[in-house]
């Protein structure tokens, strides 16, 4: 008998021992052992250990007796066809698990693999140890004799290690998948590119940026100054990385210049007929205005260009300069853009950001060309007076640059650095005064007043224009829901009686959306009848399809669900009011629809007390009239007045600026050398300490127009006799007592009109103003011209008695 060696139930050396005439393996121990040649199974085979031998040596040998399998049938079917399926799996696995591969490779030679492998207990035995089964299993399959059953035993290890490398593979797949996913299709992409590029199919987008840019260029008619600047950025373009910033530096560079409309221009029209009715479908009266308006496009008619005027509309806000700018890009059918200045300082507003900066845009004007996509159209540059001057360069230098006929031809923008005619453009600007307007600026505009309108005009302008397009806002459009006369002349009246109609637009829309929320809330507007486009128009609405309304479409539900508004042509249903509703909106329903009246009176003071004159004013607002208002304030005893020949004092409020201040003493002055001359008796100036106050206290006002009205209260003071109640007056006063030229007549008259004035003074050097107003401005008003101060007493009511 040999002896083998080995630790028990080791496997491996099982699936090797466990046959009679296995490969025994034969140890010698050292040199001088080996004269003790024993054979051991090394696995615990409970049927072939007989004994232990103890021997002088260091370890333990036993004394085994081999185990023989049962007899079986080799040709036996389910034998062989086992061992076929252990023999599949074998290589099934071999394919998942590289070190099962190494295994099976050990085992391949010819001679061995034809010994296992056609040998079914052998077969079993080497399927077992190559399985992970645990050593209970492996034991089970080794102590089992019988070999079909071993095989069988031998086959389910064998599938669980299948099972087990099919799922590692799985896991180890999935893992790698996820980490590799990005990279992957990183790679992926740019081989993808590579690929395209060798083919010449596609240069990651920047071939095709670049044609577009050249088709866009194609149908434009550049400049060669400017072309040539294309080129070259396009070349610029072509090579530069995509994801450089200078990339898309260059791009937007490129995008502004094709979005430029080099040399497209809207076909214009010069038809005086039909300017004439633009202007009149647009606005009521104005007709000075509109005779401008219409005088210009006559010359443009003869000249065949219009451009080179640059036109600026001057007046008190809501009088309609914005909108007869837009009638004039109607009636020449020019496209129409609008930009405000008010308050701008910074220069790069009008003339863009140079190029280096990040965000850099073009200016205004530019912006303007891109949007309206000609290059004749009218722009409208509102509140030029408002003009900031920033520490940024000055915006008006840069304005004028722009409007100048002479430089405006090659106007420079800093970001597209290339030259823009603008010559075509026609440049119409809007301020409510011109003092603002930088001089140069001013020098190069054709002004044109819009003065303020006066009742009659407003009502016509409320009635004709303002209610039927706020009536068609709130949605009466077509109801018979009216503003009548009396509410409309209530409203100019006691509501809004500024120089504009923005004011009565405001209370107009805010009546008509009350009348609508009033129809709307008492039921009268009824639901109406469904169109039979709106089924079709809207799928998913089942209220707007015909009854039975039909399931609603998945994509409307689906939609709905997500919260996401369903994809629908058809507009919110409509109400409609029934033509037997009417509602007269009249004088006595105002309060419910705009609240109290702001001025229950035409006037302050129904009769003048003595020391009070009514005053006309001119500011950014229109006109307005004012009262100058004095009284004494306190007398002071006749004994120190008598010492003192220049007692009495002038105390002056009302946020009087400092020419204002300065009218006032002087009006003091005058006033005490015209009692002097006149009445020498009179002491009144000795002994009294004078008040004198311009309402409305908040407002603060300057000016030297109020000269004549002053020194008229202080007189009517002095004579403790009032002044006619009709009459107002205007004029800047010298020491010496003449009167001198003052501005806004017009606006003036207007304003004299509203407070219900009758007889207006005004300096002589303004007849010319004064002849030139409309009649209708003029009616029912004496207008005196004024040389000197001592033609007013008369006129007022302070005719020295005899
Ligand atoms: N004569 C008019 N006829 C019809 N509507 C007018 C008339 N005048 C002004 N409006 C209307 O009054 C409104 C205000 O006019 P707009 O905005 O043009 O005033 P504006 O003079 O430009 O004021 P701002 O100086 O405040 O800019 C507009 O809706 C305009 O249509």
């Amino acid at each position: 008998m040999k002896r083998i060696i080995g630790p028990a139930n080791d496997p491996e050396s099982a699936a090797t021992t466990s046959e009679q005439d296995q490969q025994q393996l034969v140890v010698s121990e050292s040199a001088e052992d080996s004269a003790v040649e024993e054979t051991v199974s090394p696995v615990t085979n409970a049927a072939s250990v007989l004994k232990a031998i103890k021997l002088d040596y260091n370890f333990t040998a036993l004394e085994v007796e081999n185990v023989e399998d049962e007899p079986y049938d080799a040709k036996d079917p389910t034998i062989s066809a086992t061992m076929s399926e252990i023999v599949s799996v074998l290589r099934e696995i071999t394919t998942m698990n590289p070190m099962f591969r190494e295994q099976i490779h050990h085992f391949a030679s010819a001679q061995v693999s034809k010994a296992v492998f056609e040998n079914p207990a052998k077969l079993a035995d080497f399927a077992a140890a190559l399985s992970g089964g645990s050593s209970e299993e492996l034991q089970d399959i080794l102590s089992d004799l019988n070999v079909a059953t071993r095989l069988e035993k031998a086959l389910v290890v064998l599938k669980k290690e299948l099972m087990n490398a099919q799922l590692q593979n799985k896991i180890s797949k999935d893992v790698e998948a996820k980490i590799s996913k990005r990279q992957r299709d990183f790679y992926l992409m740019e081989q993808l590119k590579g690929i395209k590029r060798e083919l010449g199919l596609e240069s990651d987008g920047k071939d095709k940026l670049i044609e577009q840019f050249k088709v866009k260029a194609e149908s434009l008619l550049m400049p060669a100054e400017v072309k040539k600047v294309f080129d070259e950025e396009v070349g610029k373009l072509a090579h530069l990385e995509p994801a450089a910033s200078e990339f898309n530096v260059t791009r937007n560079y490129l995008d502004w210049l094709t979005q430029i409309p080099w040399g497209k221009h809207s076909v214009e029209d010069y038809d005086l007929k039909r300017a004439k009715v633009v202007l009149d479908e647009d606005h009521y009266g104005l007709e000075d205005v509109k005779q401008r308006i219409l005088e210009f496009i006559a010359v443009g008619k003869l000249r065949g260009a219009v451009q080179g005027k640059i036109l600026c509309f001057v007046g008190p806000p809501g009088v309609g300069k914005t909108s007869i700018g837009k009638s004039i890009a109607r009636s020449l059918r020019r496209e129409f853009y609008r930009f405000s200045v008010g308050g701008l300082t910074d220069v790069a507003e009008i003339k863009g950001h140079r190029r280096t900066y990040v965000g850099a845009m073009p200016g205004k004007v530019v912006q303007a060309l891109k949007r309206v996509q000609t290059e004749n159209p009218l722009l409208l540059i509102d509140e030029i007076d408002k003009l900031g001057r920033g520490h940024q360069g000055d915006p008006a230098s840069a304005l004028l640059e722009l409007l100048d006929p002479e430089q405006n031809n090659a106007f420079l923008d800093h970001y597209m650095d290339v030259p823009v005619d603008l010559s075509r453009v026609l440049f119409v600007c809007t301020a409510n005064v011109t003092d603002t307007i930088p001089g140069p600026l001013l020098d190069r505009m054709e002004v044109i007043r819009l003065s303020g309108y006066l009742a009659d005009e407003k009502r016509a302008i409320a009635q004709k224009y303002l209610a039927p397009q706020a009536k068609e806002t709130a949605g009466l459009e077509g109801a018979a829901v009216m503003l009548q006369d009396d509410a409309v002349d209530a409203l100019v009246r006691n509501y809004c009686r500024e120089s504009g109609v923005r004011n009565l637009k405001k209370h107009i829309e805010k009546i008509f959306r009350k009348a609508a929320l009033k129809i709307v809330e008492t039921g009268v507007a009824v639901e109406a009848p469904p169109q039979p486009t709106d089924a079709a128009a809207c799928q998913g609405d089942g209220a707007a399809a015909p009854a039975p309304a039909p399931a609603p479409a998945p994509v409307a539900e689906s939609a709905a669900g997500k919260g996401q508004a369903a994809v629908c042509a058809k507009p919110p249903s409509k109400m409609v009011i029934p033509d037997s509703y009417s509602l007269d909106i009249t004088a006595g329903m105002l309060k419910d629809y705009v609240g109290p009246p702001i001025f229950e009176s035409d006037r302050l003071y129904e009769n003048t007390p003595a020391g009070v004159v009514m005053g006309l004013a001119w500011t950014s607002l229109g006109g307005s009239a004012l009262y100058v208002e004095s009284v004494v304030e306190a007398t002071r005893a006749s004994k120190d007045s008598d010492n003192d020949s220049h007692g009495g004092r002038l105390h002056t409020t009302g946020q009087l600026g400092d020419v204002m201040k300065e009218s006032a003493t002087l009006a003091y002055t005058y006033v005490r050398s015209l009692l002097n001359r006149d009445y020498p008796d009179n002491r009144f100036f000795h002994n009294n300490i004078i008040h004198l106050h311009v309402p409305e206290g908040a407002t603060p006002k300057d000016g030297p127009s109020a000269g004549v009205t002053m020194t008229t209260a202080l007189l009517s003071l002095a004579l403790n006799r009032p002044v006619r109640n009709d009459v107002a007056m205007t004029g800047e006063l010298t020491l010496t007592g003449r009167v001198l030229k003052i501005g806004g007549l017009k606006e003036k008259t207007i304003a004299a009109r509203r407070a219900g004035v009758k007889r207006i003074l005004f300096p002589k050097a303004n007849l010319a103003d004064w002849e030139e107003l409309p009649s209708n401005v003029k009616e029912g008003i004496e207008g005196h011209p004024i040389e000197w101060y001592n033609q007013i007493p008369a006129l007022v009511g302070l005719a020295p008695t005899s």
